[in-house]
């Protein structure tokens, strides 16, 4: 049987379908392409279209044997979110709405679904639990919570089993050099900063330097896009064998500042990577950490790539030989 990935030509979806398909499961992914490239995706059966597209996805179930999803596909910019809610509220809701309705038309009912650090909003006490108070500051985060209710509700009414993994700030690329990070634009701190060292900008906007942190700017907790992947599987493997519903946060437990991510990138590249700080972007939380203690002990994950400087390098690596992404 076969394992949906939607989203799967994206950057945390491809690096995931790399995985599954390391571990020899049969991998299909559905992609409007928005995002994502298909160049990024590995192998598998790649299917174009929209899951809010009810008939698009009726044939991709009918087409195959699906044993369960992993549901990556989402509008995911938390900044973008505050300046166009609606769009995420369309795309994120009627989108998950669809697919879990098709689903169970189906007789699928396993999911694990791409959550986030975004749903905790301002925690109170870092590192965040699972059980931590979720006020998101974002629409963005909004959907992703209200969607993780819409899989508790789904379980109790049609035995929908869901694995919502709330990932913190998912950075690096792929050991083997073949896929990466590629936003168009791109958004995310750490390949801006390296389109700073490639000349392709002229310096990184600080989003705020008067938060209550140590150095004032914003603190998160930065996880290699390979670990998350592979936890993709290890939740998949726990919902075979345990098909229960849970949610585990994944991140390093360790929290870095804006500027020593900067730091950091300049000593990597040997760039000076020049900074202006700039205003904050709205629905941003000053810090971020997650404690992933739960992932560790239930799910077995270790994190093993998730060293700032295994991170940095890694993108770096990637940005070097495709300054154009997927393009290049
Ligand atoms: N990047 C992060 O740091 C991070 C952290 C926490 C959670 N997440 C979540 O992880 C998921 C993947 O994030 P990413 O950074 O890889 O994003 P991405 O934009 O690279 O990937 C999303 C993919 O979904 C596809 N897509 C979007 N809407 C679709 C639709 N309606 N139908 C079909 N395909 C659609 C896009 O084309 C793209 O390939 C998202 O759900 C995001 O909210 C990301
Ligand atoms: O040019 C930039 C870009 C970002 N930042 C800051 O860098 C930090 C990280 O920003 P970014 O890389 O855009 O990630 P987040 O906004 O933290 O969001 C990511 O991480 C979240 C989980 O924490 C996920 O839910 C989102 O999908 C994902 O985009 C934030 O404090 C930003 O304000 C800057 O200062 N300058």
């Amino acid at each position: 049987m076969a394992i949906l990935v939607t989203g799967g030509s994206g950057y945390i979806g491809s690096h995931t379908v790399m995985e599954l398909l390391e571990q020899g499961e049969e991998v299909i992914v559905a992609d409007n392409l928005r995002t994502g490239h298909q160049a990024a995706v590995a192998g598998g059966t790649f299917y174009h279209g929209d899951l809010r597209d009810r008939a698009f996805l009726q044939q991709v179930f009918k087409q195959h044997q699906i044993e369960a999803v992993i549901h990556f596909a989402a509008n995911s910019l938390v900044g973008e979110s505050v300046q166009i809610p609606l769009d995420y509220y369309e795309n994120n809701l009627i989108g998950s709405h669809t697919l879990v309705s098709v689903m169970l038309e189906h007789g699928v009912k396993k999911i694990v679904f791409s959550s986030t650090a975004a749903t905790y909003g301002e925690p109170n006490r870092v590192p965040i639990y699972e059980d931590d108070p979720t006020a998101p500051t974002s629409p963005y985060g909004e959907t992703k919570l209200a969607m993780e209710r819409m899989f508790h509700w789904c379980d109790q009414a049609y035995g929908l089993k869901s694995i919502s993994l709330r990932y913190f700030n998912a950075a690096g690329a792929h050991l083997s050099g073949k896929i990466g990070e590629d936003h168009q634009p791109e958004s995310h701190l750490i390949p801006i900063i390296l389109q700073v060292a490639l000349g392709q900008r002229e310096h990184i906007a600080i989003f705020g330097d008067d938060y209550p942190t140590e150095d004032g700017t914003c603190v998160r907790d930065y996880i290699h896009v390979m670990d998350l992947a592979k936890a993709h599987w290890l939740a998949l493997e726990h919902l075979r064998k345990q098909n229960q519903s849970n949610i585990f946060n994944l991140g390093n437990g360790k929290g870095f500042s804006v500027k020593q991510v900067i730091e950091e990138a300049r000593r990597i590249t040997g760039h000076p990577i020049p900074a202006q700080i700039h205003p904050r972007r709205a629905g941003d939380p000053a810090v971020l950490i997650a404690s992933a203690e739960k992932a560790r002990r239930e799910l077995g994950w270790t994190p093993q790539y998730s060293d700032l400087e295994t991170i940095i390098k890694s993108a770096w690596s990637w940005h070097q030989a495709h300054p154009n992404g997927f393009q290049s």
